[in-house]
């Protein structure tokens, strides 16, 4: 696809875009920064592409709570910006957003259109994106997706096989449940969503995350087996792991819309946990 502009060149989801979509312009921190939303919408006026996919976000969570003007500069202010202008001149737009919109009740899988009620500032930053491209019109879609791994950047699958190396023991949270999700998978999707909304399909908010929901420990278990690390992991609760900024307890996302409009289906993210440890090898 060469005339597609990606904001985000360093992020997990931006390189696995790369992989897959080589002719795409990827605008790093330097071309293009979302802490200034006129820098953004000028970038796109200026490559004039014919789909914009925004992979870039303010993605610490804990540091958010501290930091809520850049989060929200980055997370609400460019997309909107990017949104607009992709309006204006009749260009698609895909923005991606996470199940830290929601507030964890329950233990029933949340529908696209399941009230939102974020916890902390990055899932509330999201939200105000989400919220500004469905009124800046145009054809647009947000993917929310949910605990995304690769061999990039930092990421729990990463963490678990520094910390898996360290210690005899890990001790994980048991009760947040959801969907990791390998950036491959986000970004074969991304693109075949953008391939379909050139058809003419319409933009919407689609739920995507992979399969099966697990809790993060359970997650640590199988990173740790298919390692063939030793360590041990220890089961506890949130209340025993406190961070600044709470998480949702159940992100459990219902994906059946993106499967009925799209024909994607939640991928298996045990599958390119696999492909993860051998990227991972063949780069050491
Ligand atoms: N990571 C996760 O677990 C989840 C992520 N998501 C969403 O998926 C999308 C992709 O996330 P992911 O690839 O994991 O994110 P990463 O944290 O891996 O990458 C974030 C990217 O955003 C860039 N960025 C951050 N701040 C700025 C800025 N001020 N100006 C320009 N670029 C900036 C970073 O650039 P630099 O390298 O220069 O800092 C980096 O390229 C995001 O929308 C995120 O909210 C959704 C659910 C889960
Ligand atoms: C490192 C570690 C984390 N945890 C817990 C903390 C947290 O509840 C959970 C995952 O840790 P993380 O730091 O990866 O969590 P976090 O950074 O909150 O991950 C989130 O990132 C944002 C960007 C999203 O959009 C979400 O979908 C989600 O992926 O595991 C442990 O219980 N033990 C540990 O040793
Ligand atoms: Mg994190």
């Amino acid at each position: 696809m060469t005339d597609l502009l990606v904001f985000g060149r360093t992020g997990q989801l931006a390189r696995e875009l790369a992989a897959l979509a080589p002719d795409a312009t990827f605008l790093g921190r330097d071309a293009a920064d979302l802490t200034d939303p006129a820098a953004c919408a000028d970038a796109i006026r200026r490559a004039a592409p014919g789909a914009v996919i925004n992979a870039a976000a303010y993605t610490a969570v804990d540091r958010a709570e501290s930091d809520a003007d850049t989060a929200r500069l980055v997370n609400a202010n460019s997309p909107a910006a990017m949104a607009r202008a992709c309006a204006e001149l009749g260009i698609l737009f895909l923005h991606v957003s996470t199940d830290y919109v929601f507030d964890g009740a329950g233990d029933a899988p949340r529908s696209e259109d399941a009230p939102t009620g974020p916890l902390g500032v990055y899932g509330a930053t999201k939200l105000a994106g989400e919220q500004a491209i469905a009124a800046a019109g145009g054809q647009w879609a947000v993917l929310r997706t949910s605990w995304v791994f690769s061999a990039y950047g930092s990421n729990f699958v990463k963490t678990m096989l520094r910390l898996g190396a360290e210690r005899d023991r890990l001790t994980v949270v048991a009760d947040q449940i959801g969907g990791p999700t390998f950036a491959a998978d986000i970004a074969a999707a991304a693109l075949t969503m953008i391939g379909r909304m050139r058809d003419g399909a319409t933009g919407d908010v689609y739920h995507f995350a992979g399969w099966p929901d697990v809790s993060w420990a359970g997650f640590a278990c199988e990173i740790v087996a298919q390692a063939g690390l030793s360590a041990e992991v220890a089961e506890i609760p949130t209340a025993d792991y406190p961070t600044p900024a709470p998480r949702p307890l159940n992100s459990r996302l219902d994906c059946t819309r993106i499967a009925r409009d799209f024909g994607i289906m939640r991928p298996d993210w045990r599958a390119g946990l696999g492909r993860v440890l051998t990227q991972l090898k063949d780069k050491a």
